[in-house]
């Protein structure tokens, strides 16, 4: 597969702070991958130093193939960081036409964006005072106008109320359709599982998983538990295949009073995975 980005080994400290620690992260061409990890996990500091925020101090990150800290590989890249504030006499349409023209595009570029993302409307109104789901679309339009060949997307719904969350989902969910190569860091388990082809659980700066959304956590989401109530007390069996072992036991026992099969949800899994399961 055509890798849009390759990181690898990277680690970073801040002072003292390991915030980053031998992370390996490929994003596929067309491919839609979440970075999933509590508060501190190293998010930000991996998407920093893949938009070239950050200098390395440890590792590699290619972006197209190219040095993101480079203006000719930043070009190659949409960003849409956590907040932005917006200047307060710039105008929507303003703001995606100077994008565009800063990304050596034609200003004719941000007509088509504004209405892919419903902005045209807006394009006259002042960008400091529109509503929080309006200046994110906005921020969108901006990032894409230049077609990047990457799309970055920090906590994109940090803060917004359900519907505007779900609404903006679809719109990312379109744009990943449509061939659009994501990397979205997400607090929200939902939002992986919603958005993304692929997620990398990061805690304490290590990956702790990586796959597919429903795979995460491997094996251990196959596995049920099996209890009933036994002669001396709640039993309880760890299983990947129940039906087999509730039919063995049957056999032997009769019958099983209080009979429950339980298997862990995505959520339970995840917060094992970052440490802070029951
Ligand atoms: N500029 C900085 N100076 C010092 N320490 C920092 C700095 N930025 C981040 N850190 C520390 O590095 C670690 C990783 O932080 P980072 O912001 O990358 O995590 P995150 O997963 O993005 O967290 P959040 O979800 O809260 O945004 C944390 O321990 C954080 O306190």
């Amino acid at each position: 597969m055509d890798r849009i980005l390759r990181a690898h080994g990277l680690g970073h400290s801040y002072g003292r702070t390991r915030a980053l620690d031998g992370v390996d992260l490929e994003v596929g061409r067309g491919e839609c991958v979440a970075l999933l990890g509590p508060n501190g996990a190293g998010k930000t500091t991996l998407v920093n130093l893949v938009i070239g925020l950050l200098r390395v101090q440890q590792g590699r990150v290619l972006v197209a193939g190219g040095d993101p800290r480079q203006a000719t590989t930043r070009r190659h890249l949409g960003v849409m960081q956590q907040s932005m504030d917006f200047p307060p006499t710039l105008k929507v349409a303003e703001l995606v036409t100077g994008a565009a023209v800063r990304g050596g595009k034609k200003r004719s570029a941000a007509g088509p964006v504004l209405a892919q993302l419903d902005l045209t409307e807006l394009s006259g109104r002042r960008a400091a005072r529109l509503s929080g789901g309006q200046k994110q679309r906005l921020q969108l339009a901006m990032a894409l106008v230049n077609k990047p060949d990457l799309l970055v997307l920090d906590e994109p719904t940090a803060g917004f109320d359900p519907e505007v969350r779900r609404q903006f989902w679809q719109l990312i969910r379109a744009l990943a359709d449509g061939g659009t190569t994501i990397l979205l860091t997400t607090h929200y388990l939902d939002e992986a599982e919603a958005l993304a082809d692929r997620v990398t659980v990061l805690s304490g700066g290590t990956v702790v998983a990586q796959g597919p959304p429903a795979t995460l956590g491997g094996r251990r989401r196959g596995t049920a538990m099996v209890r009933w109530s036994g002669t001396t007390g709640t039993e309880e069996r760890e299983t990947d295949t129940p039906a087999r072992l509730i039919g063995e036991l049957f056999a032997i026992e009769g019958e099983l009073p209080g009979l429950t099969v339980t298997r862990p949800s995505l959520e339970d899994t995840y917060l094992e995975l970052i440490g802070q399961g029951a």
